[in-house]
């Protein structure tokens, strides 16, 4: 049941608060018996923006749908600048309208008949402002983002990435509290998505706005956000800033998701790992668990015949002999995949493919190794 609540009002803090500013916390989600959000908490500074990362069916829309107020929490409450505005146990759930959330989807919705300047004026309709003041807002937004010239224009005119901008003046013209974007970038093709990646990263830190962007492709929450969070069958397995999550995955999960990594089993057996000169290489710091696993990212596994790596011996690189058993091209490069005799997958990339059912070299640096109990 809704609790109405309308004297709320989210109230601006001084700009340099640290004080989080949009809290989720214990939220919880069913359908019916099947559980799609577990526990799930965060919080994040005002201004700032934060990625939701995770595979097609983790939760993402629907934490989403329960921040923007279109979906009740059956479990745990979210608070915005210190205010509950949604709480399962009872059941106060402020209004979509009441939050003042933006969202920003996929497929843009934007009206056709309508010019830029009247999709992005479309958002004030309910707020009955005076016609200067709406037509001051809408050039506004449209400033901001860097659209101003194409006012006049309809959206059948203009290109992917200029229709992305009138979406997001449309979202940021009625001065949200939050903007949601999900997956934004999705429906552009690769290339229009690089460049629109790199605007929306801009875009972001000028405007200021606190941001939740859903996504799941983990470059594009690395190149936005300020706060990633990894999400996994309706759990946060890690909330950390992009190169932390880059460089110390606490899972398993994380280090795959975020870049194709080697994984192999860790076990006080392989203490044996040494340089060319017998000394030791692991562990590089003491593991409080007996299995962990070892990983290392695809870019930095070297795989060289036998032969080549006699000529360039290099100190502190761990080497493990294996077997190149397949070469993919991917258009710069090539994927190669060698088998060591304990059966250890690795894959590198290499310019030229390698003799198949050969002997290999796999190299790496132990200090490119991730450690990751879980
Ligand atoms: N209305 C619904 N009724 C029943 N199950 C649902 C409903 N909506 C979503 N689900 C299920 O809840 C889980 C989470 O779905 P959700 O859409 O939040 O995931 P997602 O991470 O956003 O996925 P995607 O990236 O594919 O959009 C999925 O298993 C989905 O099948």
């Amino acid at each position: 049941m809704s609790q109405r609540s309308p004297s709320f009002m989210p109230t601006t803090p001084p700009a340099s608060s640290s004080a989080p500013y949009l809290q989720a916390d214990q939220l919880g989600k069913f359908y019916g018996e099947n559980r799609v959000l577990n526990g799930i908490s965060f919080s994040l500074e005002r201004g700032k923006c934060l990625a939701l990362l995770g595979p097609s069916g983790c939760g993402k829309s629907t934490l989403l749908n329960i921040l923007a107020g279109l979906l009740p929490a059956d479990e745990g409450r979210v608070l915005l600048d210190g205010k509950v505005i949604e709480e399962a146990v009872t059941g106060v759930s402020l209004p979509a309208q009441h939050r003042r959330f933006s969202v920003v989807f996929q497929d843009l919705s934007l009206w056709p008949h309508m010019t830029v300047a009247e999709n992005v004026g479309f958002g004030l309709d309910n707020q009955r402002l005076a016609d200067d003041e709406k037509h001051r807002r809408v050039d506004e937004a449209l400033k901001r983002v860097e659209i101003y010239p194409l006012r006049h224009r309809h959206p059948a005119t203009l290109s992917g990435g200029q229709q992305q901008r009138v979406a997001i003046a449309r979202a940021i013209v009625v001065e949200p509290s939050v903007l949601l974007m999900d997956e934004p970038l999705a429906a552009l093709d690769a290339n229009l998505r690089e460049t629109m990646r790199d605007e929306i990263a801009g875009l972001i830190r000028r405007l200021n706005i606190t941001t939740i962007y859903v996504t799941h492709d983990h470059t594009e929450a690395l190149t936005i956000a300020h706060q990633v969070a990894v999400m996994n069958e309706g759990n946060i397995e890690q909330i950390a800033a992009p190169r932390k999550i880059y460089d110390e995955p606490a899972t398993t999960f994380v280090a795959s998701f975020l870049g194709s990594a080697n994984a192999f089993l860790y076990t006080y057996e392989m203490q044996a790992l040494q340089n060319s000169s017998g000394e030791a290489l692991f562990p590089p710091r003491p593991v409080s668990t007996q299995h962990c696993y070892l990983m290392v990212r695809r870019e930095h596994v070297r795989i060289i015949p036998v032969g080549q790596a006699d000529e360039f011996p290099i100190e502190d690189l761990i080497q493990w002999k294996a077997t190149c058993v397949k070469n993919t091209f991917s258009g710069e490069r090539y994927e190669v995949q060698a088998v060591t005799a304990k059966g250890e997958v690795f894959r590198g990339f290499t310019r030229e493919p390698l003799p198949l059912d050969q002997p290999v070299l796999v190299e790496f640096d132990p200090r490119q190794v991730m450690l990751v109990e879980k």
